[in-house]
């Protein structure tokens, strides 16, 4: 297994590339099983996330090509197996998003329920009550959701009791194709789900309130291709945010836009990181010291959950305390220990820790359980003295590409050691 080395001390400086956004090709890739026509999505991220959806996609009987060079990914063709095992959707949960566009288009889906990771428990529950309000019948037997409906879809009100981003993505392709018109209320507001929503409109997908909690669907008879270019990756951008900022450097995230930072611009400026939007990315520069500032992850425009840990590595060298609370998932704070075996002071109980800023955290061998937690320990490592080697670099490269190379770009010293 690849582990990853970086020695701290490096002050960051000069321009790394944003790819395209992980959290939003992921639910524009399954708009490839609405129609049979050719769907290309350009500005695509070469990451395994990708790789493990393609690999879905053509296992549902669609020809999936992703040409990393130029950065597209091509869906052509009709699904005519609607399984989605066990064995894909455990490794991406994100492969529950086929579920509303095989039953809108072909009225039956067989896909494994996702179970919970080591962030949490991750239900489904609000997907599944919406599309049963859309007339689908859904049994849950062997761990599997056996879905179907008779005929078409039907166009539902449906209340969302909590804001989630996989059950507005489900939903809203799932409306698509559906009969009469469908609301969707207390909708998540991600950057991401307004990208899904251009996406179906350029396939012909009546929508309306785009970018609002009300998201108001005309089901249409059939969708047609498109080529769209997905979003900057805001979680990406914000991760070389926190790096360049620990270094005291100073990065230009190219092609980043900063409306869709959300909170997270607030909060980094406080913590004394200016923001600053230039004509090709955004210019993310520590101004003097680093600053304790309090945060809770929210739904966006809130701060984001998938920011949380890098910020904490960013807390962890800040003057002064900073309490952090997490409020979408009951267990991500898993790099709350590892932080900790690197000299940071945090505290954490239930849903929130506080970290109390040290002048100097020291180089390690870490650990981490999930992918934002992993880049929070680049991070840190970024800033302390000696050595720090980055354990199950698989959970990166689920949502980073090449991160090693684009920040030895910019001046860090970091390598990838093959395992
Ligand atoms: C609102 C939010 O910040 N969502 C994050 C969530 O999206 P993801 O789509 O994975 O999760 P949801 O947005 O659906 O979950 C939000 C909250 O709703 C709950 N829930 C969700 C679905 C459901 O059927 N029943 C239910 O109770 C979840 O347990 C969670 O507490 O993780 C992604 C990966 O880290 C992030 O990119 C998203 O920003
Ligand atoms: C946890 C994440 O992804 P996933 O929902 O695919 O697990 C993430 O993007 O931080």
């Amino acid at each position: 297994m690849d582990r990853i080395r970086i020695r701290g001390g490096r002050r960051l400086n000069g321009r790394i590339a944003v790819g395209g956004a992980k959290n939003a090709a992921l639910p524009l890739m399954a708009t490839g099983l609405l129609t049979h026509e050719n769907v290309v999505l350009t500005n695509a991220p070469a990451l395994s996330d990708i790789a493990t959806m393609g690999g879905l996609l053509a296992q549902h009987g669609l020809r999936v090509e992703h040409d990393t060079a130029s950065r597209r990914i091509s869906l052509d063709g009709a699904a005519t197996d609607f399984e989605a095992p066990y064995d894909l959707v455990r490794k991406m949960r994100a492969s529950v998003l086929v579920l509303g566009p095989l039953l809108a288009r072909y009225g039956e889906a067989r896909v494994s329920l996702p179970g919970g990771c080591a962030i949490g428990t991750r239900p489904v529950d609000l997907h599944l009550k919406g599309l049963e309000q859309m007339g689908a019948v859904i049994e849950l037997d062997a761990g599997y959701i056996n879905a179907h409906v008779d005929g078409r879809l039907k166009g539902a009100r449906i209340l969302f009791t909590q804001v989630s981003v996989g059950a507005t993505e489900n939903l809203l392709m799932a409306a698509t194709l559906a009969d009469g018109t469908s609301e969707l209320i207390n909708a998540a507001r991600e950057p991401e789900i307004a990208d899904l929503a251009h996406c179906l409109i350029s396939m012909g997908a009546r929508i309306e309130g785009v970018g609002t909690d009300r998201l108001v669907i005309q089901g249409v008879d059939s969708l047609h291709g498109t080529t769209h270019p997905i979003l900057p990756d805001r979680i990406e951008a914000g991760t070389f945010a926190c790096a360049g900022a620990i270094t005291g450097g100073e990065l230009l995230l190219e092609g980043m836009k900063l409306e869709l930072f959300g909170a997270c611009t607030r909060s980094l400026r406080e913590a004394g990181v200016e923001l600053v939007q230039q004509e090709d990315g955004v210019l993310a520069r520590r101004l003097n010291g680093l600053h304790g500032v309090d945060v809770m992850t929210e739904p966006f425009p809130g701060f984001a959950t998938d920011m949380q840990a890098q910020f904490m590595a960013l807390m962890a060298v800040a003057e002064g305390a900073s309490m952090i609370t997490e409020t979408i998932f009951e267990n991500r704070f898993m790099h709350v220990p590892e932080l900790t075996r690197m000299g940071a002071r945090i505290n954490a109980h239930g849903s929130s820790a506080i970290v109390r800023g040290v002048s100097r955290l020291s180089g390690a061998p870490v650990m981490a359980t999930d992918l934002r937690a992993s880049v929070s320990l680049i991070i840190a490592g970024l800033a302390a003295e000696g050595d720090t080697v980055v354990n199950r670099v698989y959970h990166l490269d689920r949502g980073y590409e090449r991160v090693e190379q684009k920040l030895a770009g910019v001046g860090a010293e970091i390598e990838r050691l093959p395992g």
